[in-house]
């Protein structure tokens, strides 16, 4: 069994409206997974499912060997999520965010100041810890939301469009950040995108479109002798 992050033949409806329809994929523990859709693909609907704010009983999930369905707390335990919208309190510091969500880890006192350190300086944020989320411009705050997503050590990392409403510079620095933590720390990530630009040649790349994976590889074989922009828009036929 794969100690990353693998899925089974996952399908999921909303009414009649099949969302997702016989998704599998393994990513291999320490790769960085660019699971690249267009709007309407599915991304959330399979994040919903990994986060278990949805089940299905339909197809199966395992997060570092663990499966979702008969063990959720110890699946996930081993993952950190961070989300499209923002979910920081913005009236605490950064250090006081991460401290009251390794708490609801159950870490607390000297276990998680050493934690929140060392999270803290794995995104280049220690020197900010003391301000109020609220004065940080939108990089960094998402870069407060992936340092809180370490805290507890997740073996497992999922973003759902990180870099979402983020200017280009910031856009880029977050993206090569993650691609980092991946490569120093040996962490299994899911990157949900529809941004072409975000994905490396040497990323694992998993093309979801309406519902089901047109293509699983190495970006760079995928993709060949043309853009990865003109790759994916021949394969969703047109839709970004
Ligand atoms: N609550 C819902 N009820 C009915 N259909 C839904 C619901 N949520 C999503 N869908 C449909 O399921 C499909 C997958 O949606 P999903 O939000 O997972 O896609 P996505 O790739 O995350 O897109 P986006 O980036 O726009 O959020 C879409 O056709 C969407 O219209």
């Amino acid at each position: 069994m794969s100690n990353g992050l693998r899925v089974e033949s996952l399908t999921f409806s909303y009414g009649s409206k099949k969302a997702l329809n016989n998704v599998s994929f393994d990513i291999a523990p320490g790769r960085f997974a660019a699971l690249l859709g267009p709007n309407g693909a599915g991304k959330s609907t399979l994040f919903g499912l990994l986060t278990r704010l949805f089940t299905s009983s339909d197809g199966k999930i395992y997060v570092a060997g663990q499966e979702l369905a008969r063990n959720p707390r110890q699946a996930l335990g081993q993952m950190g999520v961070v989300f499209q919208s923002q979910t920081l309190d913005l009236d605490l510091t950064i250090r006081q965010n991460l401290t009251y969500f390794a708490a609801l880890h159950g870490l607390s006192g000297k276990s998680a100041a050493i934690r929140i350190d060392s999270a803290l300086e794995r995104l280049g944020i220690q020197d900010r810890a003391g301000e109020k989320a609220r004065g940080l411009n939108g990089g960094h705050r998402r870069r407060t939301e992936i340092a809180r997503a370490l805290v507890h050590n997740p073996k497992v990392l999922l973003l759902d469009e990180a870099t979402v409403g983020l200017d280009a510079a910031a856009r880029q620095s977050i993206t090569d950040h993650v691609h980092q933590l991946c490569a120093d720390d040996g962490l299994t990530v899911l990157w949900a995108t529809h941004l072409t630009d975000e994905v490396y040649d040497s990323d694992r790349l998993v093309v979801l479109h309406q519902g089901q994976i047109l293509a699983d590889g190495e970006c760079a074989d995928l993709r060949g002798d043309q853009t990865l922009k003109d790759y994916f828009l021949a394969k969703t036929g047109g839709a970004e």
